[in-house]
C-alpha cells in the first residue's frame, strides 16, 4: 500500500496519530521536499518518528517515482508531503500511476491542514475566495503576468485571491552549468513583499503599456492581507495596501499573500482591520472602495 499523508503545515508534531502509526511501521519512508517545507528540517522529523527519511525531490516523484513505488504492492510505502496531499500540489499523478501499475499498488490518503484553509486565520470567508494562483520569481528576462488575469476574474466576482509564493529547491546554478559543473544554489522562498512588490510592477507595466491591459486590480491602494508560517506559533498576519505590504518583513518562509474582494464583508473588514499597518488608512479605504460595493 502507498500510503498518501499530509504533515500539516508547521513542525513534526502536526502529522496525525494515524499518520505516525503507518510511519512507524512502513517498510520506507519518503519525505516530498519540493512543494512545500515544514519549519523543521529532516533530522528533527526523523528523530520524533524514529525512522530514517529518504528526501524525494522534484526529479524523483516526476521521473523516477519507479523507486518509490517499487513493492508497494506488497509492502507499506510512506510518502509524507507537506500540508494537505492533495491541495495545492500535483501529488494525484502519484496516486494514478500506483491505479496504472501492474499489479496495481493500492492508496490511502491521510489529509491534514493546508494553507488553502488555514489563510481562513486572516478573518476572510473561505467562501468568497476565487481561484487560487501562484507567483513565480520574476527573473531579468522573464517577468510572467499569467497571474493577472485571473485575479482580475476574482475581481469581476468580488472574490478574494490566495496567492501561492514560489519556492525554489534544489536549482542548478546556471552559470556553473556553463562551466560544465553542476552545483546547486541555495534555497529560495519568495516572501509575501516581494510578492507584493511585483503586482505593483506588473500593474505600472501594464498601465504603461496598450490601453486596457491594466484594469488597477494590483494597484498600490488595493487592500491584501500578508501571512506567514501560518499555523505555527510564530505566526504572523499583516494587512494593508499592496504598497505597505511591498514594505514589511514577515521574517521567515513560508509566506503568501491574499489580495482582498471588493466584497469584502463588513465581518471580514472588522476581523481582518486588527491586523493592519495602518488602521486608520485600512478602514478609509476599505469604505471608499470596497464595503460590498462589488465591481468598481
Ligand atoms: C505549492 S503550495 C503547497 C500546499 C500544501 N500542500 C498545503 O496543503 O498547504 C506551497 C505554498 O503554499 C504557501 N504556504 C504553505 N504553507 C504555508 C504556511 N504555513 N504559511 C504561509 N504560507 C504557506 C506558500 O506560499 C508556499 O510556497
Amino acid at each position: 500500500m502507498l500510503y498518501i499523508i499530509g504533515l500539516g503545515l508547521a513542525d513534526e508534531r502536526d502529522i496525525s496519530v494515524k499518520g505516525l502509526e503507518i510511519v512507524k511501521r512502513a517498510e520506507r519512508v519518503y519525505l516530498e521536499a519540493y512543494t512545500a517545507v515544514l519549519l523543521v528540517d529532516k533530522d528533527v522529523l526523523e528523530a520524533y518518528y524514529g525512522r530514517s527519511i529518504i528526501i524525494a525531490d522534484r526529479e524523483t516523484v516526476e521521473s523516477q517515482s519507479d523507486s518509490i513505488l517499487a513493492g508497494a504492492d506488497t509492502v507499506d510505502v510512506a510518502f509524507l508531503v507537506v500540508g494537505d496531499p492533495f491541495s495545492a500540489t500535483t501529488h494525484a499523478d502519484l496516486a494514478l500511476r500506483c491505479r496504472q501499475n501492474s499489479p496495481q499498488i493500492p492508496t490511502r490518503t491521510l489529509p491534514n491542514a493546508s494553507i488553502l484553509t488555514a489563510v481562513g486565520a486572516t478573518g476572510l470567508s473561505l467562501y468568497s475566495f476565487g481561484q487560487t494562483v501562484s507567483m513565480v520569481f520574476y527573473e531579468e528576462n522573464w517577468r510572467p503576468d499569467s497571474w493577472y488575469p485571473k485575479v482580475k476574474e476574482n475581481a469581476d466576482l468580488g472574490l478574494h485571491t490566495l496567492i501561492l509564493l514560489d519556492i525554489k529547491v534544489k536549482e542548478p546554478n546556471l552559470k556553473a552549468l556553463e562551466r560544465g559543473k553542476y552545483v546547486f544554489d541555495p534555497p529560495r522562498f519568495m516572501t509575501a513583499a516581494q510578492c507584493a512588490e511585483q503586482m505593483l510592477e506588473t500593474e505600472e507595466t501594464r498601465a504603461a503599456s496598450e490601453e486596457g491591459k491594466s484594469t488597477g486590480v494590483a494597484g498600490k491602494e488595493r487592500l491584501a492581507v500578508a501571512v506567514a508560517r501560518l499555523g505555527s506559533e510564530g505566526e504572523k498576519i499583516v494587512a494593508g495596501t499592496l504598497e505597505e505590504l511591498a514594505q514589511q518583513d514577515l521574517g521567515k518562509p513560508l509566506h503568501s499573500l491574499v489580495l482582498c474582494g471588493w466584497k469584502m464583508h463588513e465581518m471580514e473588514w472588522e476581523f481582518v482591520r486588527d491586523f493592519a499597518v495602518d488602521r486608520e488608512k485600512f478602514d478609509e479605504i476599505w469604505k471608499r472602495d470596497y464595503a460590498g460595493k462589488g465591481v468598481q
